[in-house]
């Protein structure tokens, strides 16, 4: 029975999987932490910590030797910048680094605004969109940015440490904002403005098109038997869906570092407010998909500052808390800082935490609002599918629902970007689609908790609160 590996380079950890390539049943795991770096809006990695830590969670899971293929999945948008031999010439700028936030601005105007971007482009671009990141860097550190001989994401550099070069897939390529998610194709008069070089873009594979076989070098680096296929990999929440295998009008919102809600589309996209993204998916289709900064680990943070267990939580809360601890994308206030409203001297610590779920899951609900109003044909009576550390917990389950009004399903595995990574390198080792294999393995199954009636009170409250806000959360204090 072959095996096969799925990675999942995250913003905290590499995480990887084992499966049997038949049946798609977890056999070993093994997980890497991150260092995350940088204050005051930056956040960055060093590559090599992604290197390093794949190689140890290959490790962990004592099967690296006997597996038959491998892909990896990884986070979005982040911006790598490498030497003639793939060395990394700085630390990577991560999906949730603000600092191109004025970039973003220059950017949309310089292409005639957020409407022709979402058009020509698929996104808008806010600072996670890695060209608003390269601008930076431009801008910041020239030198370093005519040193680049090669430009790519975190996902499509570990795949030139596995095979030799750096290749990436369309649906990681639709984060960058240089490629474009209506012609599928890299936008050279873009690239040009930007002053970067498409030769030192990675070259975008299709769905089902592996990035090549391991190398002497990948082989050596991470214990792996040389020659054995690399499945095109693609981004993290690229991957989740293809593991999912959900079909068009089933929501899925995935709680982690970011958050965020998707579902499949059978067409591109455009949403001209920017905050759905018009990704392209692993699959072949599209993949609209709201994300927020602040999710599970905002929510853990506040949780410690209240001294609190994460599930704690009051049944009910008359307070607001934006836990836009990270600046925000979703709304966009990159700039923004945590916000409460609401505090009395009778009000219990329980119920800020409750606030701060609150605040975190009812910015993704508008998000899938958002999604819904675009025409993406949700289907009102579909489950929501919950997946990502977050899902986990009791508190997140019960705030979702109750925000979300549908019924929500969890599935019963976990790690499913690592999964589907795993389903590419299947489908690089037999010849099948990804999706057919992803669909044969069903990493969507799951228990069922029954939708209860949306809580329009605390609906209605956020929805004031972030609009009022917003002067204050543009310009931050302190
Ligand atoms: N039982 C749990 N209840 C609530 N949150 C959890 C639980 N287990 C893990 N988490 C959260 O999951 C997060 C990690 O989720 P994950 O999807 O792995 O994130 P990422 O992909 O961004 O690294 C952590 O920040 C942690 O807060
Ligand atoms: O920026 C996005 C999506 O557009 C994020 O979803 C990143 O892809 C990072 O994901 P996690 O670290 O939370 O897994």
């Amino acid at each position: 029975m072959p095996l096969v590996a799925g990675a999942d380079c995250s913003t905290q950890a590499t995480k990887v999987v084992v499966v049997d390539a038949d049946g798609g049943h977890i056999v070993a795991r093994g997980d890497a932490p991150h260092e995350v770096t940088g204050t005051d809006g930056a956040r960055e990695t060093d590559p090599g910590v992604w290197r390093e830590a794949l190689g140890h969670a290959l490790r962990a899971t004592g099967r690296a030797g006997e597996l038959a293929a491998i892909a990896v999945g990884g986070q979005q948008h982040g911006l790598v910048v490498h030497d003639a031999d793939g060395e990394p010439l700085r630390p990577a700028l991560l999906w949730n680094d603000t600092r191109s936030a004025p970039q973003a601005e220059r950017l949309t105007v310089a292409l005639g605004g957020a409407r022709a971007w979402a058009e020509r482009v698929g996104v808008v671009p806010v600072a996670s969109i890695t060209a608003t990141k390269w601008a930076w860097l431009r801008e910041h550190e020239p030198a370093r940015a005519a040193a680049a001989s090669g430009v790519c994401l975190p996902h499509d550099w570990l795949n030139g440490q596995l095979v030799g070069s750096p290749t990436t897939d369309r649906g990681d390529a639709s984060g960058t904002g240089w490629w474009s998610s209506h012609s599928e194709s890299y936008d050279e008069e873009l690239l040009e403005r930007l002053e970067l070089d498409v030769a030192a873009l990675p070259p975008v594979h299709g769905p089902a098109d592996p990035a090549g076989e391991v190398d002497h070098r990948g082989a050596e680096r991470f214990g792996l038997p040389r020659g054995i296929p690399v499945g095109a990999g693609t981004g993290d929440n690229m991957a989740a869906a293809l593991a999912l295998g959900v079909a068009p009008g089933t929501p899925v919102m995935s709680l982690g570092t970011s958050g965020t809600v998707y579902a499949v589309s059978e067409q591109p996209v455009v949403d001209p407010s920017g905050t759905v993204a018009g990704f392209a998916d692993a699959t072949g289709r599209w993949l609209p998909l709201a994300c927020t900064l602040n999710c599970t680990l905002a929510v853990d943070r506040i949780a410690a500052l209240l001294g609190l267990e994460r599930d704690a939580i009051a049944d009910r809360t008359d307070v607001t808390l934006l836990p836009y601890l990270d600046g925000e994308r979703t709304p966009n206030h990159p700039g923004a800082t945590g916000t409460l409203v609401g505090l009395r001297h009778d009000t219990p610590p329980e119920a800020v935490l409750r606030a701060a779920y609150e605040g975190a899951a009812g910015a993704l609900l508008a998000g899938l609002d958002e999604l819904d109003a675009l025409g993406s044909g949700l289907d009102p009576s579909a489950p929501l599918i919950l997946v990502g550390g977050g899902a986990r917990g009791e508190a997140w389950r019960s705030i979702v629902r109750a925000l979300s009004g549908r019924a929500l399903r969890v599935p019963s595995t976990e790690e499913h970007v690592a999964l589907g990574a795993a389903a590419q390198a299947a489908a690089a080792l037999t010849g099948r689609e990804p999706v057919d294999v992803a669909r044969d393995w069903d990493h969507a199954a799951g228990d069922e908790l029954p939708a209860v009636p949306r809580d329009e009170e605390a609906l209605a409250r956020l929805r004031s609160v972030v609009s009022k806000a917003a002067p204050l959360l543009e310009e931050p204090f302190g």
